[in-house]
């Protein structure tokens, strides 16, 4: 096939733009679905034709485009999806409809009042088939009134859990026609007689949502590393109690329950930051790939971009969380930053795809190299997955004198991951055997099967941070990052530790053994937290937090904020007299009868 002309050159614009989304910390903004998964959808899912007139008007913002998949009744199963996308041979359009209530498209972002395009997930319907759901790219609202064009319901779902400065929003067609080249026509086309030409791998046009589960990884190293920097700054603020009796408070930073419930949240920023770059080249590289005719990594992309997604989501809400608690009362303030950076990241758990759907869509792909160990092949040189066809060591060696660059730490998070693996395979065969359909043993298995994509995106996660410390050259540099990995990898050792001690791999001596590191680590990264967190160069802006200041002037700027409150603009607040100045009178005069 000859080489695919080379889109615009926009990805890195979009990925850099993705991560600069994160990285400003900010709440969303009008341009989040437009940068980050209508110019993926084309880029991507758009012919060479589309591309030259949709692109360089997308870059150029000429118009604003979200991503409507979602409806009101259906989020995971896009088979089930009832927007409909009908194509009339006559005059070479698609009818868009939303037939039901529930076809409603429910929840994406700028679509409420920003944007005035969208990406329209449909199911597609031609010469009375079905072909499943296709992306179409529809003018929503009037490019100079922004009005809503005829047959079209548009507005915002109203406030949620945070993201408030994001217009997620819903949409219904009422048989609004679009002409045939709207379908995006890259992967999978129909032709003006209306006969349908299927793609080469029909989760092609799922692509912008495997850009976004890639960028997401990113997205959770960036707010773990935003909230430790906060944590870590306030508690070398804050003084509070004694060590030693007589000697003066101490900096909270000193208590080492402080040490434990923060330091992870650096390591694992860090870790996720790694393994985030790893899988968003994975992804642009798929991308170029599939340009030239290549779908072979697809699998793999889907299967890694899901499981990182669910794996770091979930370990950003519950490190921010940690975050927020070490800070105390002052913590639980808008003025720390943490309700925001929160209920931004958190959102992260649900949307691209339900975290336990994302972990039960990597434990396909280890199902089916399962039954490949089982049936005796040999690994096919793919570094994500060949160590599950070893056999590691018999027992956990952890605790040996040498484990260098952790050879034994990861061999025992390979042995976890291999032994859940293999064994809710053997589960599923054997419900099957016993007569179950696939469908039933599948989710009379799908608990372990999560637990098996864990380990997997755990050892992942612990190789890559290994592998990519292991390159740096600075000692200094090295020397404290290796501090910071070190306790990664013992912590993640106590956190699966019920599953190294299940079968008798590792021991309650080696489990000591892993504490016994932790504190080392702790102990070893104290002395440099501050200048750790220094070194990522946070604006104090996109911290929006008077706890971790770069000042250190927290009490001074704590009370300012207070003052600025708008409750502060006067004394003596309106209602008082109408209310409770009113029932305290009242109470007074009743007292002296
Ligand atoms: C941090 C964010 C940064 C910037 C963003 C800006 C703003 C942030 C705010 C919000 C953005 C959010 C946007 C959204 O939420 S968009 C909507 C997201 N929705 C979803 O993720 C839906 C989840 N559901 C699915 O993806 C699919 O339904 C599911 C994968 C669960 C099942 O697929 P399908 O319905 O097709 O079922 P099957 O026919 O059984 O297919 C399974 C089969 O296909 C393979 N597969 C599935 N998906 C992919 C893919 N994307 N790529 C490659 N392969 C795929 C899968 O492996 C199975 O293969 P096999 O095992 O061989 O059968
Ligand atoms: C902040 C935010 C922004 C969003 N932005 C967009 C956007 O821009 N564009 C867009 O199209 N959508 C967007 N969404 C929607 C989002 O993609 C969906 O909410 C998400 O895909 C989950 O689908 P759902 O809401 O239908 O949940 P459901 O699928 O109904 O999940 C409910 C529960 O059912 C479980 N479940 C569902 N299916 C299965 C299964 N097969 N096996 C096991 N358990 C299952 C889930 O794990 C979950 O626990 C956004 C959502 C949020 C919160």
């Amino acid at each position: 096939m000859e080489h695919a002309p080379k889109a615009i050159d926009v990805t890195n614009d979009v990925e850099m733009r993705t991560f600069n989304f994160f990285t400003m910390g900010i709440d969303g903004h009008p341009l989040g679905l437009h940068l980050d998964m209508a110019i993926p959808t084309i880029l991507n899912n758009a012919d060479e034709e589309q591309q030259k007139d949709w692109l360089p008007k997308a870059a150029n913002r000429e118009f604003i485009a979200t991503y409507a998949q979602t409806e009101m009744g259906h989020g995971t199963n896009l088979k089930k999806l009832e927007t409909t996308a009908t194509y009339d041979p006559k005059t070479q359009e698609f009818v868009l409809n939303s037939p039901t209530i529930t076809s409603t498209k429910w929840w994406p972002g700028n679509l409420g009042k920003s944007s005035n395009y969208a990406v329209v997930m449909a199911q597609l319907y031609t010469q009375g088939k079905c072909h499943g759901a296709h992306p179409f790219f529809v003018q929503l609202r009037d490019l100079n009134t922004h009005k809503p064009l005829k047959g079209i319901t548009v507005g915002d779902i109203g406030p949620k859990f945070g993201m408030n400065t994001v217009d997620n929003g819903f949409l219904q067609f009422d048989h609004v026609r679009t002409p045939r080249r709207s379908m995006f026509m890259k992967h999978a086309k129909v032709l003006p007689d209306g006969r349908y030409v299927p793609p080469v791998h029909d989760k092609l046009n799922y692509s912008a949502m495997v850009f976004i589960r890639a960028a997401i990884v990113s997205g959770m190293a960036y707010h773990l590393l935003v909230t430790s920097t906060i944590a870590v700054r306030y508690s070398a603020i804050r003084r509070q109690g004694e060590i030693t009796p007589g000697a003066g408070e101490v900096k909270v930073l000193d208590y080492q329950t402080q040490q434990h419930r923060i330091f992870p949240q650096l390591a694992r920023g860090l870790a996720f930051r790694l393994s985030g770059q790893y899988i968003m080249k994975l992804y642009t590289q798929t991308m170029d790939d599939i340009r030239n005719g290549d779908i072979s990594a697809v699998p793999d992309l889907h299967a890694l971009s899901c499981g990182l997604k669910a794996v770091t989501t979930h370990h950003a809400a519950l490190g921010l969380e940690q975050c927020r608690m070490a800070c105390g009362g002052h913590g639980y303030s808008q003025a720390s930053g943490f309700p925001l950076h929160y209920s931004v990241a958190v959102g992260a758990c649900t949307y691209e795809g339900e975290n336990m759907v994302m972990l039960l869509q990597t434990a396909r792909h280890l199902m089916k190299i399962a039954k490949a160990i089982r049936a005796g092949q040999s690994p096919k040189s793919n570094k994500i997955v060949d160590y599950l066809f070893h056999k590691g060591p018999p027992k956990c060696l952890i605790d040996q004198a040498y484990d260098t660059n952790y050879r034994n730490v990861l061999e025992s998070f390979e042995h976890l991951a291999r032994r859940q693996t293999l064994e809710v395979y053997d589960k599923l065969v054997q419900l099957q055997q016993q007569g179950r359909n696939y469908e039933q043993a599948w989710n009379d298995c799908a608990v372990e099967l999560c637990k098996a994509t864990r380990a997997h995106v755990r050892t992942f996660l612990a190789r890559t941070f290994v592998e990519e410390i292991d390159k740096i050259s600075d000692l200094s540099i090295k020397s404290v990052l290796q501090d910071l990995l070190q306790l990664y990898l013992y912590y993640e050792v106590t956190e699966c530790a019920t599953g190294l001690l299940e079968d008798g791999f590792m021991t309650g001596q080696q489990h000591k053994y892993a504490k016994k590191k932790i504190y080392e680590a702790l102990e070893k990264i104290r002395p440099n937290a501050v200048s750790i967190v220094d070194s990522f160069d946070f604006q104090d802006r996109e911290l929006h937090s008077v706890l971790g200041r770069r000042d250190g002037n927290v009490y001074e700027n704590l009370l300012k904020w207070a003052q600025s409150s708008p409750l502060n603009k006067t004394d003596v607040l309106p209602f008082h007299h109408k209310y409770l100045g009113k029932m305290m009178e009242e109470a007074r005069q009743r007292s002296k009868i």
